[in-house]
Parts: structure tokens; C-alpha cells; sequence
């Protein structure tokens, strides 16, 4: 007897040959079972258990291993995610009845193809696996797949080893608690930390660039905590929330009786972060007279509250954010380069959520465990999981608002799902109408006509938008793509795709 398990799909074919169509020959069931013994074959059933039966009493004597019918319920034999779960659970079943060291042999041959790519995705990621393949030409074959799977489907523990590695490489201690919270596995954001780790201890000041909700403060803190200053006070402020007139009396101070309402002395969050990090989001938002005297702040050390009659020494380290291009801000005039090249001595920029491969995955894991774990007393709440096509629904999502809208997203399908698991349907209940903001709203529809309108500029932006949301909501799937976006078939969306430019 054979000392592997092999797992396969009972496929059309096999049923064909089965019923005796000479075209069907043996189905690639039966040829991998005539080729070679295993310890046990475990296959996989969608169809009627009647026609499986059959099919068992035909093979039987065909096949030299012992056989183990699994029904299972499908509701598309190409439903990726019910595919997944259902190969994945009776996996592990069975590697716990062998033990982990059994030998797992995938068949690529019978089922739909999202059956064989669940088998690759499979073998590559949880489960290492050999792959095999059959056809009446060429027979049995072990199939070469030779390539790796995006991180998104990579457990947790996979690539532990390697970050260790790579601090030894940099240079780095092994272990940066500071930056713990910062939950990630791309890596675009192994090297941003890596990155922020090296100027933490340096007191340069630091620009982070990134959309908003993307985790610049998050970021920011991380660099507080792990420099020497992280026993002194970490201030943040957002310059876009203070009104324009008391930004300065905000960030230097101001004496008692100094203007009208100034009732008694107030020292300002510069005065506050002495010796500590202010970190200063939304930069770009600071208007042009307190850019001037920021500048000087950081050239001489020094600030100068109003009314104040001596300049004051302070000692701050300062981390800048902004959620713009900065590089055009100062291009355009609306920021000062002198400001800018003070600031932007370290430059990191935080990638959006969207672009961040496999951090989602692991951030909806992580926020669910923390929601679940803070929901109250009941056991229900606690062990609530998110099913597959759910999870699916959430790993599509476009994210405009980033990591910030995950987590409330996450919130509110928690509070409104009732049942033992969240489903697709609660995760579209908890994502907000897209709604058309204000600015939005007026860039599109309410633009003032006095001096004149391009509305073809205009349906060119929505129609961008939403052709490139829909193939990526479809996968690329451009017959499913078509029909999100209200097109008669794929041959009209590719027109469309044409004539922006996007095919
Ligand atoms: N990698 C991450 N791991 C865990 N939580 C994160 C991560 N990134 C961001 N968050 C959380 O997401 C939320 C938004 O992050 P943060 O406020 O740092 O973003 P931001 O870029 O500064 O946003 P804004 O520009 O709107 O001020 C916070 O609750 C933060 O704790």
C-alpha cells in the first residue's frame, strides 16, 4: 500500500467513463488509481451520493487503495470560497487522523478549474502537497507549478522566520515591540518599518505621507516610542482642524492680555512637547504665515508666543504627515519649499490600504479577534466567525477610506449580525452607501457654469472611476464586470475600456 493520501474531486468525466462512454476512457479518477497505491483516497463529492455510489461499485475493482466518499455542499462547483473550506476542513481532518507528516497528493485533473486552483492555492500556502495531473495522452503526472501565492493566503507564522533574518541583515535588534501595533505582513510595510526603525533613534524630523486613515499617527507614535525621548510627551495635532486665527496662539502660546480674549497665559503644544515629538498632521493645511514661522522653530530651536517679549528655547522633535502629494504643493506654490526640505529629511510614504498585498487579510483577523473579544459576555459573540464569502467580500472591498474604514466597517457588521457567523449579507449591510460627499457632489454636478463647464472631461472622471472599480470588483472578470455596471455584455464594457484608455 501506498504511504500518501490522495485527495481529488469526483469530475464529469469520471461519471461519463462511469457509465461506460467509450470517450471518457477512464476518467483521470480511476487512471491516478490504476497508476498508483495510496494509504487512502478521499474524494470529494458534489453531485447526487446515488451517482457517487455508483461510481464507487464501478472503481472498486479498479483500484488497488481504500476509498473514502466525502459528500459535500456546494452551491457553485465554482464557488471558490465554499471550495476552500470544504477541501481545507477535510485536509485537516485527515491529517490529524495520519498525523502532520503524511504525505498529501492533490489531483489537478478532475472538477471545475476553481477546484484545481483551490488544490494549487492549497498546496502552495497550508498545505505543501504534490500536485498531479492525468490525461488519456500523456497519463499521470506530477503537475510543476512554479510559482508562489500572494501573501494574502499565507498563514501567519510562514514568513517568521525570514524577519528574523532580515533584522539580523539590517542590522536591527530582533524584536521592535514599539512597532507591535502596527499590524502588517506586505512587504511594502516590513520595509517602511524597517525604514522607521533606523530614524527613530535620530531626532531628524520625519515626513509621512499617505492617504487618510492609512495609519501615519499609528506610525508616527511607533517612531515616539522607540527613540529616546519616549518617556516625554507625544503631542499630535492636526493643522487642517485649527481655524486659521488661533493656529498660532495653538502651537506657540500666547501671554496673558496678549489680544482680546487672551484672559491669562496659555503655553502652546511646542512649549507642551519639550524634549518629547510633536507630530503635525495635515501639514499642507498650515497657512503660509505660520509655515515662516515653523521654519524658524526648526532652524533655531526656538519659539515666540504672542506677546511673548524672548524668543524660548524649546526642544522638539517633529513628525510631519500629510495626505496630499507634497511634492505639488510645493510645485504650485501653496507650501514653502524651504519648509518642505526642513521636514522632509526622512520621507516615508504609507502605501493605501488597497495596495497593501495580504495586510488585509490579516488586519480583518485581527480587529474581528479584538471585536469578539471586547463583545460583551455572551459566548456567541465571542466565537463568532466570518465565513468565507464573506471574508471574500471584505478582501475585494476598494477601502477608499483605508484601515480606518476596515475597522468601522468590521464594528458595525459585529453589532448588527445576529448569527453564529458573519455573512456576506451582514458585511453588505455594515459597508456605508458610497456615499457622494459634498466635494464630490460639486466637483460632478455642481460645478459653476460662469466660466464654462468640460462635460466630457467630467463623464470621462465618473466613467474612469467606475470602470476600473467594477473590473476590479470582478476580478478582471469583464462578463462580470459588464453586468456590475449595467452593460449588455463584455463586448460593450471593452468598447468602454477603449475609449478611456484602460483596455
Ligand atoms: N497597520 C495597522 N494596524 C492596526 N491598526 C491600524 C494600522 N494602521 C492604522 N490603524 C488604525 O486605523 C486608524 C487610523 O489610523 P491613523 O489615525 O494612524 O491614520 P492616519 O493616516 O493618521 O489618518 P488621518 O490622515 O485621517 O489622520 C486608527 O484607529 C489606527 O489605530
Amino acid at each position: 500500500m501506498g504511504e500518501s493520501i490522495l485527495f481529488c474531486w469526483l469530475g464529469m468525466t469520471d461519471l461519463r467513463a462511469a457509465a461506460g462512454e467509450p470517450a471518457a476512457g477512464l476518467g483521470p479518477v480511476a487512471q491516478s488509481l490504476a497508476a498508483r497505491s495510496y494509504r487512502e483516497v478521499v474524494l470529494l463529492n458534489n453531485w447526487e451520493k446515488a451517482k457517487a455510489q455508483k461510481y464507487i461499485a464501478w472503481v472498486k475493482d479498479k483500484a488497488t487503495s481504500p476509498i473514502t466518499l466525502r459528500q459535500v455542499k456546494l452551491s457553485s462547483p465554482t464557488n471558490f470560497g465554499e471550495i476552500y473550506e470544504a477541501a481545507a476542513a477535510i485536509i485537516s481532518e485527515k491529517r490529524q487522523e495520519h498525523g502532520p507528516d503524511a504525505d498529501l497528493v492533490f489531483h489537478l485533473s478532475p472538477g471545475t478549474p476553481a477546484m484545481a486552483a483551490v488544490w494549487i492555492i492549497l498546496a502552495k500556502t497550508r498545505f505543501p502537497a504534490e500536485l498531479i495531473e492525468s490525461s488519456k495522452e500523456h497519463g499521470v503526472l506530477t503537475a510543476s507549478v512554479p510559482f508562489d501565492i500572494s501573501a494574502d493566503f499565507i498563514p501567519d507564522l510562514l514568513s517568521k522566520a525570514d524577519k528574523t533574518l532580515e533584522h539580523l541583515a539590517a542590522g536591527l535588534p530582533a524584536a521592535a515591540p514599539e512597532f507591535d501595533d502596527i499590524i502588517h505582513r506586505s512587504e511594502e510595510m516590513q520595509r517602511i518599518i524597517l525604514m522607521a526603525r533606523r530614524v527613530a533613534p535620530h531626532a531628524i524630523p520625519v515626513l509621512i505621507e499617505g492617504e487618510s486613515g492609512t495609519g501615519k499617527e499609528l506610525l508616527a507614535h511607533a517612531i515616539h516610542n522607540a527613540s529616546p525621548r519616549k518617556e516625554k510627551p507625544f503631542v499630535a495635532i492636526n493643522c487642517g482642524a485649527i481655524p486659521a486665527e488661533l493656529v498660532e496662539s495653538e502651537l506657540f502660546g500666547h501671554e496673558k492680555g496678549a489680544f482680546t480674549g487672551a484672559a491669562s497665559k496659555r503655553i502652546g503644544y511646542f512649549e507642551a512637547a519639550h524634549q518629547g515629538t510633536i507630530f503635525l498632521d495635515e501639514i499642507g493645511d498650515l497657512p503660509r504665515e505660520m509655515q515662516v514661522k515653523l521654519l524658524r522653530v526648526l532652524q533655531e530651536g526656538e519659539i515666540q508666543s504672542i506677546g511673548g517679549t524672548r524668543p524660548r528655547k524649546v526642544d522638539v522633535r517633529v513628525v510631519a504627515a500629510t495626505n496630499k502629494n507634497s511634492i505639488d504643493a510645493v510645485a504650485n506654490g501653496t507650501f514653502r519649499e524651504d519648509l518642505f526640505y526642513r521636514l522632509a529629511v526622512a520621507v516615508i510614504r504609507l502605501p493605501a490600504l488597497r495596495g497593501r498585498k495580504g495586510d488585509i487579510s490579516l488586519l480583518i483577523d485581527s480587529f474581528w479577534e479584538q471585536i469578539n473579544k471586547e463583545s460583551g459576555h455572551d459566548a456567541a459573540s465571542k466565537h463568532k466567525k466570518i465565513s468565507a464569502p464573506a471574508k471574500n467580500l471584505l478582501l475585494q472591498h476598494p477601502w477608499p477610506g483605508n484601515i480606518r474604514e476596515l475597522q468601522n466597517t468590521l464594528t458595525r457588521a459585529a453589532v448588527w449580525s445576529t448569527g453564529k457567523i458573519l455573512t456576506e449579507k451582514d458585511v453588505q449591510e455594515a459597508f456605508l452607501p458610497v456615499s457622494v460627499d459634498d466635494k464630490t457632489n460639486e466637483q460632478v454636478l455642481n460645478r459653476p457654469l460662469a466660466q464654462g463647464i468640460n462635460l466630457p472631461e467630467i463623464i470621462e472622471m465618473v466613467a474612469v472611476h467606475y470602470l476600473e472599480r467594477g473590473l476590479a470588483e470582478a476580478h478582471g472578470n469583464k462578463t462580470k464586470a459588464a453586468r456590475m455596471l449595467g452593460m449588455p455584455s463584455y463586448q460593450t464594457l471593452t468598447n468602454w475600456l477603449k475609449k478611456y484608455g484602460l483596455e
